[in-house]
């Protein structure tokens, strides 16, 4: 049976800084490298051999799948691109600091805005710092200005459908290295948590999670493979 890891990258310059990301390209820290590079370790550990990488088109992402597959010895594997599975799109918060925005907004609305299901930012002014429409790499797309977790579902779910979920079908095993959000809209469509229970979803940096699947790819065992960074994961969904 198929089996899937997904690995959300290692730590950013921005999550060392605690600002909102979303589709700014910052690169690892150095401790994101080592993350990524332990991730790998794992990953060979567990006996993995991906026949396909799915990543981001963000530097952090690519870079931890690349690193994770160096040290898992496993250079060879075939990378794939795509933006649909970046991180959600941060808005009108893009670049803030999540503690000074707690501050100014509050920290219910900040958490509304980070973890609810459908509530999603202010959205990007056109034309500032951090607006993507020129960027080469959605050339032809029509990009979000903002992302709720439902809206970035909502471009990461055809992706999955279309790209990766036949692949698994297949019977091959994949490794996605992508973002905390895109990953968590996968555990979600995965899982079928409920709209209202995937605010308890977090899922730590660099550390892999192996989710076994059936034929019709509903997860049948999941873990961290470093049980000391994991947190809580979802009841498996009924058969
Ligand atoms: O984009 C970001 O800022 C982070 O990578 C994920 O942010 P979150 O923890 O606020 O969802």
């Amino acid at each position: 049976m198929p089996r899937l890891i997904l690995l959300r990258h290692g730590q950013s310059q921005w999550n060392l800084e605690n600002r909102f990301t979303g589709w700014v390209d910052v690169d690892l820290t150095a401790e994101g490298e080592a993350q990524a590079r332990r991730g790998g370790e794992l990953i060979a550990e567990a006996g993995f051999r991906p026949d396909v990488m799915f990543t981001s088109v963000l530097t952090r992402a690519k870079r931890t799948g690349a690193l994770a597959l160096d040290s898992a010895g496993l250079k060879d594997v075939p990378v794939v691109e795509d933006w649909r599975l970046n991180e959600r799109h941060y808005g009108g918060l893009t670049g803030l600091n999540k503690a000074e925005t707690a501050e100014k907004h509050g920290a219910d609305q900040v958490k509304i805005w980070r973890r609810s299901y459908d509530v999603p930012p202010p959205p990007l002014a056109a034309g500032g710092e951090y607006d993507f429409a020129a960027d080469p790499r959605y050339a032809g797309q029509t990009i979000p200005d903002t992302e709720s977790l439902k809206t970035t579902l909502d471009r990461v779910q055809p992706y999955w459908d279309a790209e990766i979920a036949p692949r698994l079908k297949a019977g091959e095993d994949v490794l996605i290295a992508a973002h905390g959000n895109s990953l968590r809209a996968i555990v979600k469509l995965l899982f079928r948590v409920p709209d209202d229970a995937i605010v308890g979803v977090e899922i730590p940096t660099g550390n892999p999670l192996e989710i076994d699947l059936d034929g019709e790819l509903r997860p049948t065992a999941a873990r961290y493979l470093d049980a000391d960074r994991a947190q809580p994961l979802p009841a498996l969904p009924e058969a």
